[in-house]
């Protein structure tokens, strides 16, 4: 039996990192995918085959379907440990640690961009690796556990892009708990630095700079509590668009501020926010961990304006849809 599922990339509209301390915060699924196919093997291993995974310092080839990697095999290791913790979990609830299985992973979302890709690739292995073994699990449940992959593997995670991934749509995320937002068509541009930003490492730094100074920190993840809170409001109320679209934009303007207090923005990340704004955008922030990786930018009016800016600036623009759908198993096969 072979099964195929998919899960989508993700944004960070409002609260990235405050969410780690517990504030509410507003993400979106969005349509680039990763797709994982599961399998059995009589060997009692398990056995990852990332075709595409593009890492920097990780060399790796190819020869018949298969990966070998190049460099050390800590590194080698310590990349593939979101895909090995979601086999190990599955496995585990399902009683068949002994289990041979083998997944192969193919993926549009780029590594470290801050859109999601470490909770999509263990989301979509869940999802496939679970209907393998027989377990019947919701795509709530398989967003939890995806939750769990990111805690062992990153040591601190709010839940909230395994959650989004599993689940699809827009979502409002506090401490585990999310409630669907009405769904909405937003006009972004999301800009891609081309740099990678680790979470685990972000995540990390933030802590240290709580942890030496809470009286200035907590404050100012207090205040992006807030912002995602009135932007809660913003989306749910009935103004008309364009006043929401300002006062959405406003609320991005602020957020970045905030996220780049804490350290987390770059000079190319920070270029592409401005680049933006001066093209034109209502709004400009980063989206997800940052140290590299994505902004995102609200135009309503000049979506391609945007995106030449984002060009010029040396980013690399995507107009991407919200995906309503979340996790999906795409195929099984005998
Ligand atoms: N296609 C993939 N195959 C295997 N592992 C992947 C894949 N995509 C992402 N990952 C894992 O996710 C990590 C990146 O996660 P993270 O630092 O949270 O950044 P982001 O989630 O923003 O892309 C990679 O180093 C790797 O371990
Ligand atoms: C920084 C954080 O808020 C989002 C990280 O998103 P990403 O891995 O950069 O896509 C961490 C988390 O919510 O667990
Ligand atoms: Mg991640």
């Amino acid at each position: 039996m072979r099964v195929l599922a998919s899960a989508p990339a993700k944004i960070i509209l409002f609260g990235e990192h405050s969410v780690v301390y517990g504030k509410p915060a507003i993400a979106a699924a969005i349509d680039l995918r990763t797709y994982v196919w599961a399998g059995f093997n009589d060997r009692g291993a398990i056995k990852i085959e990332a075709k595409d995974i593009r890492v920097p310092g990780l060399t790796v080839s190819f020869s018949e379907d298969e990966i070998y990697f190049e460099s050390d095999y800590g590194k080698a290791a310590e990349v593939l440990s979101y895909v090995r913790q979601a086999i190990e979990l599955v496995r585990e609830e399902a009683d068949a640690n002994g289990k041979g299985v083998t997944v192969s992973i193919t993926s549009q979302i780029p590594v470290g961009a801050g859109l999601g890709s470490s909770a999509a690739v263990a989301v979509a292995t869940i999802g496939a690796v679970s209907k393998l073994l027989g377990l019947e699990l919701t795509n709530e449940e398989i967003g939890k556990l995806g939750h769990k992959v990111e805690l062992l593997v990153q040591g601190a995670s709010s839940g909230i892009d395994p959650t989004v991934s599993a689940i699809g749509g827009f979502i409002h995320y506090e401490k585990g708990d999310f409630e669907h937002l009405p769904f909405m068509e937003l006009p972004i541009v999301v800009g891609y630095t081309g740099s990678s930003g680790s979470t685990k490492e972000l995540v990390a730094m933030v802590r240290r700079t709580y942890e030496e100074m809470p009286e200035v920190i907590e404050p100012v993840l207090v205040a992006m509590g807030k912002i995602v809170e009135k932007a809660r409001d913003v989306i749910t109320s009935d103004l008309d668009e364009e006043l929401r679209f300002t006062r959405l934009g406003r609320l991005m303007n602020l957020n970045h501020g905030l996220l780049d207090a804490l350290g987390v923005s770059t000079k190319k990340l920070s270029e592409l926010v401005y680049a933006a704004r001066v093209a034109g955008a209502i709004g400009a922030k980063i989206t997800g961990a940052g140290g590299g990786g994505c902004m995102y930018a609200l135009a309503p009016e000049n979506q391609s304006e945007v995106a030449t800016a984002i060009t010029i600036a040396g980013g690399t623009p995507m107009i991407t849809r919200i995906s309503r759908e979340g996790l999906r198993i795409e195929e099984v096969l005998p």
